[in-house]
């Protein structure tokens, strides 16, 4: 299992209120090597606290979440961090590309900081060929604002695969692209899940997107039932 999630419960409380708003009730998930899935979910029903349970980026109240046979609970917010830095890839609904660079450069920002000059030519190889990978390999020298939103969005992609993650965290990446850029990157993912050894999960509205993947879960008064 890459993720396991195990008997997670997330609740919010307002200060000076006996009430708890659950928001996770006894959730556990359990996500294999490779495997994509989808969560679904009416607005407000926690897919995005669930995924940022599953990145650490939140803490639960009770349960324990497991990351490729790693208990994260027993982590500090430093090696919580590196953990999160080496493993994860994000993909929001907002590329987040930096304008005034390049797409190369975009790709490459993490590895700005790093000496060693074989870690950074490995870095550069790996980011033309994922460009490449995605349809981009003619645009690598062009900036966000001259590029379509779906290629935009296809150049974030790169950008969350550049340090080999184990899992992609996608927060609704369709969400801001119209129907038939949206259609490309699911296939995107798809593609980038089944040849890239690179496990996903898509938290997403859009039925069309959330059927491409291997599963699909359907969080409910915070429990999760697969469809
Ligand atoms: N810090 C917080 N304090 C109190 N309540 C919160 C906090 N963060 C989130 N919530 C509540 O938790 C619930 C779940 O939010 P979440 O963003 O996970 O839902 P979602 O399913 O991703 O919604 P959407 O589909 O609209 O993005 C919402 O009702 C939200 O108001």
């Amino acid at each position: 299992m890459i993720v396991e999630l195990k008997n997670i419960t997330k609740y919010y409380q307002n200060s000076g209120s006996a009430e708890k708003r659950i928001i996770l009730d006894d959730l556990s998930l359990a996500i294999a090597k490779g495997e994509s899935i989808a969560i679904v979910g009416p607005s407000g029903s926690g897919k995005s606290t669930l995924l940022n349970v599953i990145s650490s980026l939140d803490t639960c109240n009770s349960g324990n979440m497991i990351f490729d046979a790693q208990d994260l609970s027993k982590l500090n917010e430093k090696e919580l961090a590196n953990f999160r830095n080496q493993n994860l890839g994000f993909v929001f609904q907002s590329h987040h590309l930096l304008p005034q660079l390049s797409l190369l450069e975009n790709v490459l920002l993490p590895y700005l900081p790093e000496k060693d000059k074989t870690v950074k030519k490995e870095a550069e190889k790996r980011a033309l060929d994922l460009l490449e990978f995605v349809g981009l390999s003619k645009q690598i020298h062009q900036r966000p604002g001259q590029m379509s939103g779906g290629e935009c969005q296809r150049a974030a992609v790169v950008r969350a695969l550049i340090h080999q993650p184990k899992l992609i965290l996608a927060d609704e990446p369709t969400g801001s692209l119209d129907k038939k850029s949206a259609e490309q990157l699911g296939d995107l993912l798809v593609d980038i899940n089944e040849k890239q050894a690179v496990s996903l999960v898509v938290v997403t509205h859009s039925m069309d997107l959330a059927k491409k993947m291997k599963k699909i879960y359907q969080l409910e008064d915070g429990k999760l039932n697969l469809l």
